[in-house]
């Protein structure tokens, strides 16, 4: 409708810009080992992907775990939340180890947000544990171990997302 505000994207409301380097992800990755190594041994890994393959290659290979599974959910088109799509289960495998409840089974992601994705894989696995790297404040009741808290409108940028490109100089009206 004309005159009506464009709908701002999570991205755009999200003041605070947090660039996240490889090199912080990886440490921050094994910082979260270190917890996650007091609260296991863990049977297998569970992965959301995809922003929670990466930290849970970093995870698994710290722990020594070697059994890895994926849950497939889709959500977000870049910085723009939709209905959550589950595009693949946890195998039947997994389910199994985890004695159908997710027992000794460790999930990761990369962050929580609004907790909408990690509510629902704690719905499948009830009594799995749930680690992430980030958590912003909404999302962060749903995760039993995570290493850095940031604002809920701050917006993360990992790694694999950016690249490094020119930045104008400060005088020149770079924010
Ligand atoms: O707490 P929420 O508000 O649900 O947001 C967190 C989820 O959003 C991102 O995934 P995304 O859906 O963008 O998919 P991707 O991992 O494939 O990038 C992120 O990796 C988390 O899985
Ligand atoms: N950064 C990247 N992806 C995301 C975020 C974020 O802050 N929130 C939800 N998906
Ligand atoms: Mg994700």
């Amino acid at each position: 409708m004309a005159g009506e505000a464009p709908e701002l994207s999570a991205q755009e409301r999200a003041g605070r810009p947090f660039p996240v380097s490889w090199d912080q992800f990886h440490r921050d990755c094994r910082a979260l080992t270190w917890r996650l190594n007091e609260v296991g041994p863990f049977h297998a890994v569970i992965a959301i992907t995809r922003g929670g393959l990466v930290p849970a290659a970093i995870v698994a290979r710290e722990l020594g775990v070697r059994v890895i599974d994926t849950v497939c959910i889709a959500s977000y088109d870049h910085d723009k939340q939709g209905d959550l799509q589950v595009l693949k289960g946890i195998s039947e495998q997994a389910m199994k180890l985890g004695g159908g409840t997710g027992k000794g089974l460790l999930i990761v992601d990369d962050l929580v947000d609004t907790g909408k994705t990690g509510k629902l894989v704690r719905e499948m696995l009830p009594d799995a544990h749930f680690a992430t790297v980030y958590a912003k404040p909404k999302g962060r009741p749903l995760v039993d171990t995570f290493i850095t808290e940031v604002s809920q409108d701050t917006w993360i940028f990992f790694p694999w997302d950016t690249a490094l490109s020119y930045h104008p100089p400060l005088r020149d009206g770079a924010a």
